[in-house]
């Protein structure tokens, strides 16, 4: 009988090397530093970009830090890195005494932060990396920082499904991720695809955020639908994923972000989000 009649399906209990063969994800991750620790890993990731999955990612780390939790944030976005500035952090990466681990900032509220713009010699200037040299950076942030007695870590993935996400789920050990949307026609395409590559990296999905979900009158209250009415519930209900928040556009985020105090923007959007981190 050939290999793939004789198939359990159990690559880990399996020493042939067939066609079939399911990677052993466990087998790829890269372990952190010595000394380091960081319970859970949350991905952050969206299907197209410019959604607001850094201010997401930021807004997250800052409700689990409100919670009393030690959390850290990987900035994957290596070649569009803007969670450093959204924290008010310009500072350069440091390294501990002995020169192995790079050290990561700290924002004012406590969360450590790592990402590819602590490494420029001006913030402005371009990350212009080749794949591979992406992916070992991203690596680096992980096994060669020093993460200590993380409770939480947020990674912010650069978005679609290309090399640097796969890297990141091959890499470490992500608990689950958060998919964020834009209310626009293609986000059921777009979810799909984020999902697909959840489930072919067996990574848990813990729930949809949708960002830009409408703007609130300053005069009246009321709502309106800049991007058109949400599909949010619809699509959930598609892919059998929970949707966790929707966030209102408000110029005052904006403005935090771009003055450096992302802290400071109260998220009430977010409570049932974190909720459910916390539940991981
Ligand atoms: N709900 C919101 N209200 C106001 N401004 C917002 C909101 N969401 C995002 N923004 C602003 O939109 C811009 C893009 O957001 P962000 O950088 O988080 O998107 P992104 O999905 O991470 O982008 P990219 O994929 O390019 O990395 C930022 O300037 C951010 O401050």
């Amino acid at each position: 009988m050939s290999e793939a009649q004789n198939c359990n399906h159990d690559c880990g209990s399996c020493t042939a090397n067939c066609d079939s063969r399911v990677p052993d994800k466990k087998s790829f991750e890269e372990k952190l530093a010595e000394g380091c620790s960081v319970k859970k890993v949350i991905g952050v990731v969206s299907g197209k970009g410019g959604v607001g999955k850094s201010l997401v990612t930021s807004l997250m780390a800052c409700q689990m830090r409100a919670r009393g939790y030690k959390v850290g944030i990987l900035d994957a976005d290596i070649t569009g890195p803007s969670i450093p500035k959204s924290f008010g952090i310009h500072d350069p990466l440091c390294v501990t005494p002995d020169g192995k681990l790079l050290v990561p900032a700290v924002s004012s509220t406590g969360i450590e932060v790592i990402s590819s713009n602590m490494l420029l010699e001006h913030e402005s200037d371009p990350v212009i990396w080749r794949g591979p040299v992406i992916a070992g950076a991203v690596k680096q942030f992980w096994n060669e920082t020093y993460w200590k007695d993380i409770d939480y870590m947020f990674v912010d993935m650069p978005p679609g499904t290309g090399d640097v996400p796969l890297t990141v789920f091959q890499s470490l050990p992500v608990d689950g991720i958060l998919i964020v949307t834009s209310p626009q026609e293609l986000v059921s395409m777009i979810v799909g695809k984020a999902v697909n590559m959840a489930k072919k990296m067996d990574v848990p999905i813990i729930g949809l955020i949708e960002n830009m979900s409408y703007l609130e009158c300053p005069d009246c209250g009321k709502k309106i639908s800049v991007f058109g009415e949400s599909k949010v519930e619809e699509v959930g209900k598609e892919y059998g994923i929970p949707v966790l928040a929707q966030i209102p556009i408000r110029p005052e985020i904006a403005g935090s972000v771009d003055e450096g105090t992302v802290e400071y923007v109260k998220a009430e959007f977010l409570e049932k989000a974190a909720e459910a981190v916390e539940k991981l």
